[in-house]
């Protein structure tokens, strides 16, 4: 039973699909487009600029005359500019391609979204450029009217379309005489008030040259100085040595670049050129491919072209398999793109080996300005590690060397962090150890894989608590017990710091003392120092974290035996005279290895200051 209500009428599938006797039947309606609307879109959220209107007309001219054969026979476009004075720049774009008929003018030209051209794309071979069916739109970016003059090659009338910003057209079949003689068509537009210079000849002829400077097909810019052909001819690339391809890459990305790699992958119809950066952008920055789609232009700052270690190389191809986005300013992220993307990568890597072998003076000039890009790349891959190893710099304490320098010094030692590097490097230095500073991205990875290619050589991390291990006990045996009894009076004036002392020999002798302080000491002064500025709301959970974790006694200062001051300590010194010099030490030690001071060795700092300046200034009186 039902009662007749609209919700019954909604449970029984909706008036469109059973018709209730008594209402009318549904009226079918089109969607309304406001086209001003959709070209304010097109322009704030999927063109750059509107200068891509000369792209949209001159990639469909090439289409037309593409599927006519026109474009094979190297019959023209010609591109005029109707430059008068006191009026409106016009411009006219004019191909002798397969033109429009009456019924495919109100089917392509105005209806937005449609396009000849897509379903003929999906089959492998066809050569057309567009396929979205909005291009013509970006015209009103520039112009509040196209004009079409159109004569089809299938034969039936001339036709005149006029298609305003307004969502309005007119459309006219022209008699024989008026019109296109010959089959093709011809778009005019005029210049909106306050872009004329988007019209005027210099500009529509820098703008050819940007975006279809690579076509095969002549394009010929009438202006009134005359005519000029600015396309046709062989890919720029194609037949150049390296030398040649440099002088292009600067004349045409403005930059000498260090080297030039040619790239080819037929499968993906694709040539083209990658360009050595002659200085190292940062690895987060963004690849700024130049990118051609069948020799027109799809942008200039292409990013996923190639892999992602790749960022030291600026490419420029051109391409027939990969897929414009609608903005066709940048590539549909697909099987293909992925597949061209590991092509070019194993290309470069495969230059990079080459030049290895074949110029190893080369490969180093390329590695002291990309050498964080190599080292990425050797990370991931044995064959380039064991390759680039004798070039890949690195930090140590004797210098800047590379890794192969480093292992002919016998094992291999490095410092985990840039923190524990600054506590050894002093001494390590000193004492002539190469220690290598692996705090830089991706050094310690490189260095923990070394021995799976180079098995000869021994990696060992070190520490800045095996730093007091390695240095030496204190050697002269009337110094020992002196020695030993200095430590037994430091230790309570550290204690309250989690801080043990030990007295050793090492160099420099210049350096009185050494703090060394191993992960969880290191974490300890953290928490604590974290503790002391934290708000009353954090505070009582930082204490119980503090009181779960184990007082670390890693953390140790270590007194030179060399230096003239410790072994004045170990003399007759009286207990306030000791505890402000190892106060004084303590905080030194602290500074030098760059460890922030906590709350209460500002404290220290300042009651040990005060206490140095009174004692200096007793002396005076
Ligand atoms: N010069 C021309 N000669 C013949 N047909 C044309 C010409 N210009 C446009 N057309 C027709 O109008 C249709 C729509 O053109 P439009 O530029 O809007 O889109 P498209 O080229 O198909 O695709 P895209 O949006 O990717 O450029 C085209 O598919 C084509 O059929």
């Amino acid at each position: 039973m039902t009662d007749g209500s609209p919700r019954d009428r909604v449970r029984s599938g909706g008036a469109s699909e059973q018709p209730h006797a008594s209402y009318p039947a549904p009226v079918r309606h089109s969607f309304q487009v406001d086209l001003r609307g959709v070209v304010d879109l097109l322009s704030a959220h999927l063109y750059s600029s509107p200068d891509v209107y000369v792209r949209e007309l001159l990639q469909n001219a090439v289409d037309a005359s593409t599927a006519r054969g026109a474009a094979a026979a190297g019959v023209p476009v010609l591109v005029e500019c109707h430059d008068r004075p006191g009026s409106a720049p016009v411009l006219s774009v004019e191909d002798e391609g397969v033109g429009l008929t009456v019924a495919e003018v109100h089917e392509l030209l105005a209806t937005i979204g449609s396009s000849s051209k897509r379903d003929t794309l999906l089959r492998p071979g066809q050569d057309y450029l567009g396929r979205f069916g909005i291009g013509l739109l970006s015209c009103f970016l520039v112009s509040d009217e196209i004009r079409v003059v159109t004569r089809s090659a299938r034969g039936g009338p001339g036709v005149s379309w006029r298609g305003r910003s307004d969502g309005t057209y007119e459309l006219r079949e022209l008699p024989d005489g008026e019109g296109r003689a010959r089959p093709g068509t011809t778009v005019w537009l005029t210049a909106r008030p306050g872009l004329e210079d988007r019209l005027r000849p210099a500009t529509v002829r820098a703008l050819i040259l940007r975006y279809a400077g690579l076509l095969e097909q002549p394009i010929v810019l009438r202006t009134a100085t005359g005519d000029e052909r600015l396309t046709g001819g062989p890919l720029p690339w194609v037949g150049r040595d390296t030398e040649q391809l440099l002088a292009w890459g600067e004349r045409e990305l403005g930059e000498r670049f260090l080297d030039a790699v040619p790239l080819d992958l037929p499968a993906a119809g694709l040539t083209g050129v990658a360009f050595v950066l002659p200085q190292s952008p940062s690895p987060s920055s963004r690849q700024r491919n130049r990118v051609h789609l069948k020799r027109m232009l799809l942008s200039d700052a292409v990013d996923g072209l190639l892999p992602d270690w790749a960022f030291f190389v600026r490419a420029v191809v051109d391409t027939s398999a990969l897929q414009p986005l609608a903005s066709r300013e940048g590539l549909y992220e697909d099987a293909t793109l992925a597949a061209v993307r590991d092509g070019l990568g194993a290309a470069l890597r495969s230059w990079l080996t080459d030049l290895a072998q074949r110029e190893p003076e080369r490969l180093q000039a390329l590695v002291r300005v990309h050498a964080l890009a190599l080292k990425a790349l050797a990370v991931h891959d044995d064959e380039l590690l064991k390759l680039f190893a004798p070039w890949l710099p690195v930090d140590t304490s004797l210098g800047r060397m590379t890794l192969t320098e480093v292992t002919r010094r016998g094992p291999v030692r490095y410092a985990a962090t840039t923190e524990d590097f600054g506590q050894m490097v002093q001494v390590a230095t000193a004492e002539s150890i190469c220690l290598v500073n692996a705090g830089f991205t991706y050094d310690e990875e490189l260095l923990q894989r070394l021995p799976e290619v180079l098995p000869a050589v021994d990696v060992e991390r070190v520490e800045p608590e095996d730093l007091a291990a390695v240095l030496r006990p204190v050697e002269d045996t009337a110094g020992l017990a002196a020695a030993a009894a200095l430590v037994g009076r430091c230790r309570p004036v550290l204690a309250p710091f989690s801080c043990d002392v030990e007295v050793r020999e090492f160099s420099p002798a210049s350096l009185p003392c050494l703090y060394t302080a191993g992960d969880g000491a290191r974490f300890a002064r953290e928490l604590d120092e974290t503790a002391q500025v934290a708000d009353s709301f954090w505070a009582p959970m930082l204490g119980r974290i503090q009181a779960a974790t184990e007082a670390p006694r890693e953390a140790t200062l270590v007194l030179n035996w060399r230096h003239p001051v410790v072994r004045q300590l170990a003399g007759p010194v009286g207990e306030h005279a000791l505890r402000t010099a190892v106060e004084v030490l303590y905080l030194q030690a602290l500074l030098l290895g760059r460890h922030p001071l906590r709350g209460r060795e500002t404290t220290l700092l300042s009651g040990a200051l005060g206490r140095l300046i009174e004692g200096s200034l007793d002396g005076t009186r």
